[in-house]
Order: structure tokens, then sequence, then C-alpha cells
């Protein structure tokens, strides 16, 4: 992949040469089919077993239309595209919700990149869009080639786009509340999943001729993430001992179920591990736009195998375990056995 001026000066030795250290590769990768829900007719038996033994499936019949799909691809790899100065200036401070950040996909609560040590460098940009402060950052605009132009029609595709995700965010979580059994009530349920919180990141991968990763393992922190990757490929996901590569199917959503699922569940649903991979031997980036959405802030999470805590704590937590450790601890730092409710 050769570089141009649009990659971020700190990843361009990385794309040169990869010399970043990947966690050991346990056993070699190997492809895998996961399960496939129709949104439209949803099978509960496929999504019990999906959410408990892996933590995540493929989602087809989602009802957004490809046009939509196409539009905001097009317009972020324009994005993406521009010099890497522009990128920062464009989304520094305070002029648009949206931010810019390069090198890992550990943030703060503002969207900043968190500074990782050099082991820690992951060969990604991307974008973050709060969803809620959208409808307040219109900007008008009288030249349509102008850059403003092309910022806005990001907006109003992110304000659309993030219907969709909300509309099937909610509808998946009502299907997985219902094969739990769980007897929430309705306020419950928008605590354990408030819409208002959701988030979507657009990312740009770009293949290294080394080994180094597109984004280090992790589990999301989120209640649910839903993927939707281009055709390169490059997300892998853990079960057992062993990474396997998830293989693209277009026209389709992934869905993993994030680690507030998992406590919500009381662990009998799985907050997948996965990472990103762009392989070594594709010419091609890797674009893909995830949405996350998470628990009311302040609410209480009680289950029976963690102590109760809000979701502020939580991402608390996880920001001062990336800077102290180096990376996200996550669940076992709530469980009773934690030093820090010792
Ligand atoms: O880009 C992807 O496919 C996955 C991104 C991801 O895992 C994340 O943002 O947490
Ligand atoms: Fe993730």
């Amino acid at each position: 992949m050769s570089i141009t001026e649009s990659h971020p000066p700190a990843l361009r030795s990385l794309i040169n040469d990869g010399e970043a250290p990947v966690e050991p590769v346990l056993i070699q990768d190997k492809d895998i089919q996961i399960p496939v829900i129709d949104l439209e007719r949803l099978d509960k038996e496929i999504l019990t077993q999906a959410c408990k033994e892996l933590g995540i499936f493929r989602l087809e019949n989602h009802g957004i239309p490809l046009t939509l799909t196409s539009r905001l691809q097009e317009i972020s790899e324009s994005l993406f595209r521009l010099p890497s100065e522009n990128k920062r200036e464009m989304f520094a401070g305070v002029k648009s919700p949206i931010s810019y950040f390069s090198g890992t996909g550990a943030l703060s609560r503002s969207g900043d990149a968190l500074k990782r040590d050099p082991s820690h460098v992951n060969l990604v940009e991307g974008l973050n869009v709060p969803l809620s402060k959208l409808p307040a950052s219109k900007i008008s605009c009288d030249d349509d080639d102008s850059q403003e132009a092309k910022l806005e029609s990001f907006r109003v595709l992110m304000e659309e786009y993030g219907r969709h995700m909300s509309r099937i965010a909610v509808s998946m979580f009502e299907a997985m509340v219902q094969t739990l059994n769980l007897e929430l009530s309705d306020e419950q349920k928008s605590e354990y999943l408030s819409e208002s919180t959701g988030n979507i990141r657009v990312y740009r991968y770009t293949p290294s001729s080394g080994e180094a990763l597109g984004l280090e393992v992790h589990t999301d922190s989120s209640v649910i993430a839903i993927i939707k990757e281009d055709e390169v490929g490059g997300l892998q996901i853990m079960k057992g001992e062993e990474w396997f590569r998830v293989t693209p199917v277009a026209n389709t959503l992934i869905i993993n179920l994030g680690d507030m699922m998992q406590v919500i569940s009381d662990d009998e649903y799985k907050s997948v591990k996965h990472r990103v991979k762009v392989e070594k031997s594709s010419k091609t980036e890797r674009h893909s736009v995830c949405y996350f959405v998470f628990p009311k802030r302040e609410s209480v999470i009680k289950s029976s195998k963690y102590k109760p805590f809000t979701y502020a704590e939580f991402e608390a937590q996880v920001q001062a375990d990336v800077k102290s450790h180096g990376t996200k601890i996550g669940l076992p730092r709530f469980t009773p056995k934690s030093p820090l409710f010792l």
C-alpha cells in the first residue's frame, strides 16, 4: 500500500514496515460462518444459540436502502482521502461534534484518541459521530463543492443511517430480552438500551506490508454494536482459544454483543472478543461503519455476577486502565473478587 498525504504521519512507518508487535496468534486463523438472523422472520432459537455460544451474528433483511449505504461509503471514503492535516483541522475543537482520530480505537469522552504506547498503535483512522448532537450542528453553505458541503452531506447521511441503527438495535434488544425471559419494564428497557447514547464510528484501515493490526483485541463496552463492513474483510473473532476470520457478505450487517449485554444477561450471553487484522496481501483499504449503543450513563445495572455499577463508572474504569495498564481490562474489574471492591 503506498502512503499518501492523507495518511497521518504517526502511522506512516507502520504502513511501510508494520513493525508493531501483534498479540500472539494462538492458532492459524481459519474462516467461520457466523449464524444468520433474518430481521423479518426472527428465529429465536438461532438467536439464543448465537448469543450464548459466540456473541455475534449476521443480520439480513435489515431494511436499510442500498442507496443510503453506498452514498455513505462514497462520502466517507472521500473524507478519509483528504490530507491528514485537513482532517485534523476540520474536526478539531468545537466546530463540529464529529471528531477525527487515528492510531487507536480507545477514545476519551469527547472522542479524541487516548495516548497509547507504541506497542498499542493500530493502523486505523476514524470519525466519531455522537448521534444526539447531530441535529444541532447543521452547516449552511452556498458552494456545493466546498468541504462544508461535504461535511453537511455526511451529517445528513449519518442522521438517516443512525435512525436505522436505532430501529435495529431496539428490535434486537427486545428479542434478546424475550429470549432471556427477563422481566423488564419499558422504563428499565430504555435505561439498559438508551437510544440517546447511540454513537457511530466510521473507520479506514490501511494495509501494511508487515504485521500491524487494524484494531487490537477487545470486547465492545456497549450493549450492542452493529458493523457494516465492505468486501475487503479483516474482522476476526475468538471462539474457544482460536481466531477465526469472519468473511464479508454483501448487504448484511454484523451484530456484536458487548460487555453491557453480557452483564444484563447475567453472563448467559457473551461479549465477543474480536480484532481487525488487515491482511498483509491486501492491496485495498478497508472501510467500516460501526454503531454502538449503551445504557443510560447514571442508571445502575444489577446482576448476580457483577457488583452493581453505572455505565459512567465502567467507562471511567476502562479509560483509567488504558492509561495505567496500556489496555482495557473491562468486566473482570467489576466481579466481586476484583481488588477494586476489596
Ligand atoms: O471495523 C470493524 O469491523 C470493527 C470495529 C470494532 O471492533 C470497534 O470499533 O469496536
Ligand atoms: Fe469492537
